[in-house]
């Protein structure tokens, strides 16, 4: 029997991308979803494509309402509404993947400085789990709590942990200059994602402020043993989806491209959504297009001494409702790629 599960925020994009991705999921069936604009109508009058899979009716957002239909719940809310509604969520006893940032970030002082509100839920971040299944499989494995990474952490955290974890490459100096898809600043029509203001331009924005920093700084600060800082630059492609992450590091030793290379495809040996390109090849955001993959190449640039590690990932797939899944089927006991064979999977 099908286990029910209900989305809160299912208009949006990343809750779309979950309608599409669960529809082939053999062990659950989407039994509520909520939308405050699009209340009464079908999920599929906003997002045609899901055809039959989306003849659900949308509902106006009520946890109990949403606990009542299912004892699995994903929350594709923005943040701050999202901690709003999961302590009662998990007070019905449901299993809550949230992605959202409310609960990544494990001290609510550091959430509070780069979210700018107060944390409504500080009891629950120490039982929340990161939900990153490459690196924390173990504790997301049967947990009720799971906080989805950002999109852009995910692309700098999965090429980084490793090498910083081994000492690899130095721990402080490390710049993350990623570019992600507009679809990344979510559905709700604003001037500054319109197509005539991004068609054929390209820019940085939240120039040494975005809230990603403080993600990607917790994790990499976890594998280095110390607390470092990340020089964090997002910049927005006019193009739908898709992310590309170059890392600009400084090796330790002579900087060899290929050892790093190789410390990455041990790493991931038996990961089926990693990829370690060989030398020479450099990923694309095309490459991962509906995809729940990381592809990663490295290089080394010795006339300057710094390495380039170069990651691409679908922000809608592996950067949301894709990992959403891994850690749905984790948090379940189900084999982690359930549901994602259809996209591709990385040998
Ligand atoms: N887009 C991406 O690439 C990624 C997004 N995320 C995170 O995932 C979450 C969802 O993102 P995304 O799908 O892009 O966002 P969207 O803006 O596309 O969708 C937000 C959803 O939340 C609903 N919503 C908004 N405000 C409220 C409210 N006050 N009460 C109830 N429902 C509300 C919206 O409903 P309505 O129909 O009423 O508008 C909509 O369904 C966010 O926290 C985002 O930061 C994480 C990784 C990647
Ligand atoms: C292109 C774009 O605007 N991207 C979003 C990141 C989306 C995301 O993952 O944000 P959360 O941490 O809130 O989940 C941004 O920069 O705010």
């Amino acid at each position: 029997m099908k286990q029910p599960v209900a989305i809160l925020g299912a208009s949006g994009y990343t809750g779309g991308e979950l309608a599409r991705i669960l529809a082939n999921h053999p062990h659950v069936e989407v039994v509520y979803a909520s939308s405050e604009r699009f209340a009464g109508k079908p999920w599929n009058a906003i997002y045609p494509h899901l055809g039959r899979a989306g003849s659900l009716i949308l509902s106006a957002m009520d946890a109990d309402a949403a606990a009542d239909a299912a004892q699995i719940v994903f929350c594709a809310l923005p943040h701050k509404t999202s901690m709003s509604v999961v302590p009662r969520l998990l007070e019905r006893g449901c299993t809550v993947i949230d992605l959202s940032a409310d609960f990544r970030l494990k001290s609510a002082a550091t959430y509070e400085e780069w979210y700018e509100t107060p944390h409504i839920a500080p009891q629950l971040l120490a039982e929340a789990v990161y939900g990153l299944p490459e690196l924390y499989r173990e504790q997301i494995r049967g947990q009720k709590l799971i906080a989805c990474p950002g999109c852009y952490p995910t692309s700098v955290i999965v090429p980084l942990y490793p090498l910083v974890k081994a000492g690899a490459i130095e721990a402080e100096g490390i710049i993350a200059d990623c570019k992600s898809g507009v679809s990344g600043a979510g559905r709700s029509p604003s001037q500054g994602v319109m197509l005539s203001e991004l068609n054929e331009g390209f820019k940085a924005y939240k120039v040494g402020k975005h809230r990603h920093t403080a993600e990607m700084e917790q994790a990499l600060s976890e594998a280095a043993g110390r607390e470092l800082t990340v020089r964090f630059t997002p910049h927005l492609l006019p193009q739908s989806r898709g992310i590309l992450s170059t890392c600009y590091v400084k090796p330790i030793g002579e900087g060899d491209a290929e050892a790093a290379r190789e410390l990455l495809r041990q790493a991931y040996a038996d990961e089926p959504f990693v990829d370690i390109l060989p030398a020479g090849v450099n990923p694309a955001t095309s490459d991962v297009r509906g995809a729940n993959g990381v592809r990663i190449s490295v290089d080394m640039d010795h006339r300057t001494g710094w390495m380039l590690v170069i990651s691409v990932i679908d922000n809608l797939v592996k950067g949301s409702s894709g990992q959403a899944t891994q850690n749905l089927n984790l948090a379940m006991g189900w084999e982690e790629t359930t549901g994602l064979e259809t996209v591709a999977l990385f040998p």
